[in-house]
Parts: C-alpha cells; sequence; structure tokens
C-alpha cells in the first residue's frame, strides 16, 4: 500500500479514520474534559457527515474500529501517529487518557502492510497534533503539554537520516494542562505556503520561521476563535485550497475565500467544538502526494 505524508496539503489520498462508537457514547464528559455542548449521540451524526465529505473527494479511508474500548479520544486519529515516507511513527501521548491509542494504530499499519520506520519512547512523548510539515523536510514540533523535549530528540533522531530537520517551538500554557493545546492549535496549513494562523499564540520563532520560508499568513478573527474554542482555526485541506472547516465561523471562511480557497462546512457543534478537536484532529493522513 502507498504511503508517506510529508506534507500538510498535497492531495488526501489515503487517511486513517475512527468513526467514533460505543466509546463515545458511554464517555463521562468531566473524565475527558469535554465541555458543555457534548452529546455522544449527536456527535457520531456529525462525524458521518463529515467522513461522508472526506470520502467524496475520492480519499480512501482506513477505519480504525471503536470496538468499545473506552477511548473516547481515539476518533482524533492524527495524534497517535505520524506516517513519514520512509515509515510509520508510533507516538507516544502526552494526555494520560490517550497512551493506548498508538497500539491501535499500529495494529492497523500492520494489517495495511505500512512499516513501522520507529516508535517514540518513554520520557518522550509527543502527539501528532504538535506537527506541523513546512516542508518536506522540515518539521516543526510544538512543545508544550503533550510533547516534550525527549520526545522531539527521538523524534530527530529518527527522521535525520531521511533528511528531515525536526525544531521545537515552545507553545504557552493557554487554559492549563488538562485542556487541549497543540501546534496545530494556531496554526492551520492550507495551501503550500498559505496558512489560517492565530498570531497571539504562535511561537515568535516559528512565525519567523514561516515568514522565511516565504509563507502568507491569514490571521484568524480574535472573536471566533474565542466562540469556538479555537476551533474556527482547524481547517483540513483535501487538496491544496480546497478545505474543510466547521461551520459557523463565517469571517474566518471569507477570510480564507479571499485567498482564494475553496471552503466546505459541517456541523460539529456536539463532535469538535466541546471535545477540543476538528478536522485536522479526526483524520490521519497515510498518503498525501
Ligand atoms: N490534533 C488535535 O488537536 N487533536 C484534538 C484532540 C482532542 C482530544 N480531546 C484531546 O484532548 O486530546
Amino acid at each position: 500500500m502507498t504511503y508517506g505524508s510529508q506534507s500538510m496539503t498535497a492531495p488526501l489520498k489515503r487517511v486513517a479514520m475512527r468513526k467514533p462508537g460505543r466509546s463515545l457514547l458511554s464517555a463521562k464528559a468531566a473524565d475527558w474534559h469535554y465541555g458543555p455542548g457534548f452529546d455522544g449521540a449527536r456527535a457520531i451524526e456529525q462525524f458521518d457527515v463529515f467522513a461522508d465529505l472526506v470520502a467524496s473527494c475520492g480519499t480512501e479511508i482506513i477505519w480504525i474500529e471503536d470496538t468499545g474500548d473506552g477511548l473516547a479520544d481515539a476518533m482524533f486519529t492524527h495524534d497517535p501517529s505520524l506516517v513519514s515516507d520512509h515509515g510509520a511513527i508510533l507516538l507516544r501521548m502526552g494526555k494520560p487518557g490517550r497512551m493506548a491509542e498508538p497500539d491501535l494504530h499500529a495494529v492497523s499499519y500492520q494489517a495495511a502492510g505500512i512499516p513501522v520506520l520507529g516508535r517514540i519512547e518513554a520520557p518522550g512523548a509527543v502527539e501528532g497534533g504538535d506537527c506541523v510539515w513546512v516542508d518536506t523536510t522540515t518539521l516543526a514540533v510544538g512543545r508544550g503539554v503533550r510533547t516534550n523535549q525527549a520526545g522531539i530528540e527521538q523524534l530527530a533522531a529518527m527522521l535525520a537520516p531521511h533528511g528531515v530537520t525536526v525544531l521545537g517551538f515552545d507553545l504557552p500554557l493557554g487554559n492549563g494542562a488538562d485542556a487541549c493545546l497543540h501546534l496545530m492549535s494556531v496554526i492551520s496549513p492550507l495551501d503550500e505556503k498559505l496558512a489560517l494562523v492565530y498570531a497571539p499564540m504562535l511561537p515568535v520563532a516559528f512565525w519567523q520561521l514561516l515568514k522565511d520560508r516565504g509563507y502568507t499568513l491569514l490571521e484568524a478573527p480574535a472573536d471566533e476563535f474565542a466562540a469556538s474554542y479555537g476551533l474556527n482555526l482547524n481547517v483540513l485541506p483535501l487538496v491544496p485550497g480546497d478545505v474543510l472547516m466547521v461551520d459557523g465561523f463565517p469571517k474566518t471562511r471569507a477570510l480564507m475565500e479571499s485567498a482564494k480557497c475553496r471552503v466546505r462546512v459541517f456541523n460539529a457543534d456536539a463532535l469538535c467544538i466541546p471535545c477540543e478537536g476538528g478536522p485536522t484532529c479526526l483524520t490521519r493522513p497515510v498518503w498525501r502526494e
């Protein structure tokens, strides 16, 4: 099976996803830091609409089953692994309730015939939401509550022989250790050199790198960032400049449309906003080309 995804925006050919099921239905909001509006049954309906949109572009979905293992956050398949051009990398989660998830990805990659390049080991921690391909040989990684220096060093050692430079950038604490704040919470690449950002929370050196590499940065409006708990910014490119976002944030949408993006929306008031993860988080790109 073809694999490899060292771009955030190249056409999404294959993706790993987990349809939420019994685990989400039985989840207690307080155990998972889910906010007001969480409704497992409605979240599942909204996920189905989202998955249809992804599939409608011809993207092949590798399904990871919700077997009732109680891992409610496992629908956010972006986080437990990466897929480099040289094989999958199994990560190690910073959120204690998510520690079992990389093993689910390991099983899926084995079944799909995708080799494993390596695995982040304790005391290292890296979550996929902290990893952003600036270009095919530069991986930016947010150092914060979910990802630590030991994890970044392991990732750098794994990827250096393949010509990839891994750069760590400090994230703020945001809303505290229980809340979800990844590097991808403050940037969504939209096209090869175009990204939607929440400028006030971008690590300065990362912002400088993006400018040096010729990126145009669209600055998402603060009121919609606050109203959506940051989910207005979580935008998934299916092909460069053709993106999916959570409905209800017209200024953010118009900003992307003014930069010539095609924007499609889906309703996610039960799925994404209370569960702290958007369309990028619900997808683990396995092959982008
Ligand atoms: N990449 C992402 O931003 N993933 C969102 C994960 C949300 C999940 N509730 C978590 O706290 O890990």
